[in-house]
């Protein structure tokens, strides 16, 4: 493949050098956030949370295994605004390869810029805070960051329709703000069948035996309507639990408080302590948000830490009943340490709740 000279232009002034593929002309501007993940480039471009963001990739080899035929894929395109690595591998040999990881760019049309020094740009984010930028390979553009931190981008990822996944006993609801599928592919080990609903439907007064809060992209405070109807839910005694976004949006129907941190936590060896089981886990995560303990209710209790800076990675009512992590426990990629919290909620769920 022909390259072409590239920029990544940061809002804080840094301009970083490198190479674009010969078919790429738009300028991608986005939020510039990294991940350490050692693997997982699909399921991780795939994922609907990155929607509106940079991602840098601190490991230096992408594409060594190709792209599989979706089966790996957290949605069914590519939801990241660009692509910022080191060295791009475009002859790989894997057994599930079906195209190269450059092909698979060009047909989502998601711009990549190579040849940076992915530690250094590291460097920058943590030192600066995670920033605005755009990907161009128009040496004299000059950027415009005016808009790019308020969009709805749960709205976007939402599905529009209802859905019936699986034929099991037990009746859950999963609310879907950009939902990973292994969120859903966890959850039909279980004798579930899954109503996936959009993020303004209103399950509230349904007959359900459990809810799933689905991790998704942005600012939770952009989620109002999601947050009302859960609200409304978590009278009701049955079941609820929480990933990622899920959790932040559990907090804010609540009353407590969510804040950004300065850039987040995006890899797949995050530890995280269980504080009731007294165990440390290696986790999945990508978020930029987190829950203020300081703002839980008195009947809430914080249930995990992050080890790297004590942040908030769990939360429950002291019932039980309405749970949620901050990281991912159905992984993909990354440690599966967290799967039993999907046992702990069926339990609950065949358990009955109030009924
Ligand atoms: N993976 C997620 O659900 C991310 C949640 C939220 N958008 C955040 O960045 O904190």
């Amino acid at each position: 493949m022909q390259m072409q000279k590239a920029y990544l232009k940061l809002a804080n002034g840094r301009i970083f050098e490198g190479l674009a593929p010969d078919w790429q002309t738009d300028s991608s501007y986005g939020e510039v956030v990294f991940n350490t993940g050692m693997t997982g480039y699909e399921e991780t471009l795939t994922d609907p949370s990155y929607s509106g963001q940079i991602l840098t990739f601190t490991f230096p080899i992408l594409g060594n295994y190709g792209v599989s035929a979706g089966k790996r894929w957290e949605s069914e395109k590519i939801h990241a605004k660009g692509v910022i690595c080191e060295t791009v591998f475009d002859e790989p040999a894997h057994h599930s390869q079906r195209q190269t990881f450059l092909s698979w760019l060009k047909q989502n049309n998601i711009p990549l810029i190579c040849g940076v020094d992915t530690r250094e740009l590291t460097k920058v984010i943590r030192e600066y805070g995670v920033l605005s930028g755009v990907i161009t390979t128009k040496a004299d553009l000059e950027p415009d960051f005016s808009d790019s931190m308020t969009h709805d981008w749960v709205k976007e990822v939402s599905p529009k329709e209802v859905q019936t996944i699986g034929n099991g006993k037990y009746k859950v609801i999963l609310v879907d703000c950009g939902a990973k599928e292994n969120i859903i592919r966890c959850l039909l080990n279980f004798d579930i069948t899954l109503k996936r609903v959009p993020f303004d439907y209103d399950y509230s007064n349904e007959d359900y035996d459990g809810v799933m809060l689905s991790n998704g992209p942005g600012d939770p405070k952009l989620c109002n309507q999601t947050v009302a109807v859960l609200a409304k839910a978590m009278t009701r005694n049955k079941p609820i639990f929480g990933i990622c976004l899920g959790s932040q949006l559990m907090a804010l129907a609540i009353g407590a408080n969510t804040y950004k941190l300065k850039y987040g936590h995006r890899g797949h060896n995050q530890p995280c302590i269980d504080l009731k089981r007294d165990r440390c886990y290696l986790t999945s995560q990508n978020h930029s948000y987190a829950v203020d303990d300081k703002t839980l209710p008195s009947d809430w209790e914080v249930t995990f830490r992050h080890l790297n800076d004590n942040t908030v990675a769990g939360i429950a009512h002291t019932s039980g009943m309405y749970s949620a992590v901050q990281f991912h426990p159905e992984a993909s990629s990354g440690p599966q340490d967290t799967f039993y919290l999907f046992e702990q909620f069926f339990n609950q769920i065949q358990a009955g709740g109030s009924k």
